[in-house]
C-alpha cells in the first residue's frame, strides 16, 4: 500500500475505515476485526457517539497507537464558542482514551448558520495546543475554503465528501486538488444502497474478476481520492482492502464516471443548504 502525504506532512493510508453506526461491544469487535484486518486509519466522530468505542478497540489491539490514524469530527452545534469546543475536544479525547486525535475535522459547514469560520479558528489553536495533529474538514464547497483562507491563511489538509459513482464529486476534487486539499470519499460504496447492483458495475466487477464492492473502492483510489468503507464482518472487511492486484482501464475508469447523475447522492444532504449539528 502507498500511502498520501498531506500539505502539513502527515502521512494517510490508502483507504481507511469508517465507523458510523458500529457502536457499543459488537461495534468494538467489528473495530478489532477491521484492525486484525488490516486497516490503519479509522474514521468517526463526536455524533456517531462511539468514540469510547474505537478507543477500546484500540485498547485491545496488539497495534501500537503510532501505527495508527484516527480521526474525529467537531459537531455544528458547538461551533460558536471557543471554549466549549475545546472542552468537546478534550471530553472526545478522554472517551477515546488517546492524547491526541491524528486528524480532526469540522463535520458540515452549515451554511446558513454560519459559525464555521469561528470553528476553523477553534481548530487552529487545538492543533497549537497538541490535541490534533492535522485539521481539516467535511463537506466543504469551495467558496467554505475560499472564506477560511481569505480569513485565516489556513487551509484544511483534508475535504471529506460524500463520494461514489453515482456521485463523483469531479468539480470539487479538482478544486481540491488546485489547493493541495486530500480528498476523501463518506459513503464510498454508496451505503450499499441501489448502487451495488447497478449493470455497469456488474459487468465490470465480473470483467476484472472482483466483487463490485471491490470495483468501487479501487475507481476511488484511482481517482486519487482516499475511501474509507464501514463493512461489519472481518469477511468483508478483508474484501475490502484486497484492492492492489488489478488496475482499472482508463476506458473503464471512464465508464464508472459517466454513471454519475445530479441527484445522485444518496440521502440528498447538499452542503449549500442541509445543516446538521
Ligand atoms: N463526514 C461525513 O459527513 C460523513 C462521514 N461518513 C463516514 O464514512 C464512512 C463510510 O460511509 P457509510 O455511510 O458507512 O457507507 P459505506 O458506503 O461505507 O457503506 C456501508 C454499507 O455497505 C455495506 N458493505 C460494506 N462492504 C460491502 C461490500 N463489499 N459489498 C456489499 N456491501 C458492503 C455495509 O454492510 P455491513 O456493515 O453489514 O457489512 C454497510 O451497510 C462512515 O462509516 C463514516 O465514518 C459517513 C457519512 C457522512
Ligand atoms: O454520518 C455522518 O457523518 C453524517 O454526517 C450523517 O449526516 C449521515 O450522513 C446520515 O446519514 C445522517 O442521517
Amino acid at each position: 500500500m502507498t500511502f498520501h502525504e498531506l500539505s502539513d506532512g502527515q502521512h494517510l493510508p490508502e483507504i481507511g475505515f469508517g465507523t458510523y453506526k458500529l457502536n457499543g461491544f459488537a461495534g468494538t469487535q467489528s473495530i478489532l476485526s477491521a484492525i486484525d484486518a488490516g486497516y490503519r486509519l479509522f474514521d468517526t466522530a463526536f455524533n456517531y457517539q462511539n468514540e469510547g468505542t474505537v478507543g477500546q478497540a484500540i485498547q485491545q489491539s496488539h497495534v501500537n497507537r503510532d501505527e495508527l490514524i484516527i480521526t474525529s469530527k467537531l459537531p455544528g452545534k458547538y461551533y460558536s464558542s471557543y471554549q466549549d469546543s475545546i472542552d468537546l475536544i478534550q471530553e472526545s479525547l478522554y472517551r477515546s482514551k488517546l492524547d491526541y486525535f491524528d486528524l480532526y475535522l469540522l463535520h458540515w459547514p452549515n451554511p446558513i448558520d454560519d459559525h464555521y469560520l469561528e470553528a476553523w479558528h477553534t481548530l487552529i489553536q487545538a492543533q497549537k495546543f497538541g490535541l490534533v495533529k492535522s485539521i481539516g474538514v467535511c463537506n466543504f464547497l469551495p467558496e467554505h475554503i475560499e472564506r477560511l483562507k481569505k480569513e485565516t491563511d489556513i487551509l484544511p489538509v483534508v475535504n471529506q465528501v460524500e463520494l461514489h459513482p453515482y456521485f463523483n464529486q469531479q468539480e470539487l476534487r479538482e478544486y481540491n486538488n488546485t489547493q493541495n486539499i486530500l480528498t476523501q470519499a463518506w459513503s464510498p460504496l454508496g451505503r450499499a444502497s441501489a448502487l451495488l447492483k447497478d449493470p455497469v458495475l456488474v459487468e465490470l466487477a465480473k470483467k476484472y474478476h472482483k466483487n463490485i464492492g471491490q470495483l468501487v473502492l479501487k475507481w476511488e483510489i484511482s481517482l486519487g481520492v482516499l475511501p474509507i468503507p464501514k463493512a461489519s464482518s472481518y469477511a468483508r472487511q478483508k474484501g475490502n482492502l484486497d484492492l492492489f492486484d488489478f488496475e482499472i482501464s482508463s476506458s473503464d475508469m471512464q465508464r464508472i464516471n459517466d454513471l454519475t447523475k445530479p441527484d445522485g447522492r444518496i440521502n440528498n444532504q447538499d452542503p449549500a443548504v442541509y445543516q446538521e449539528f
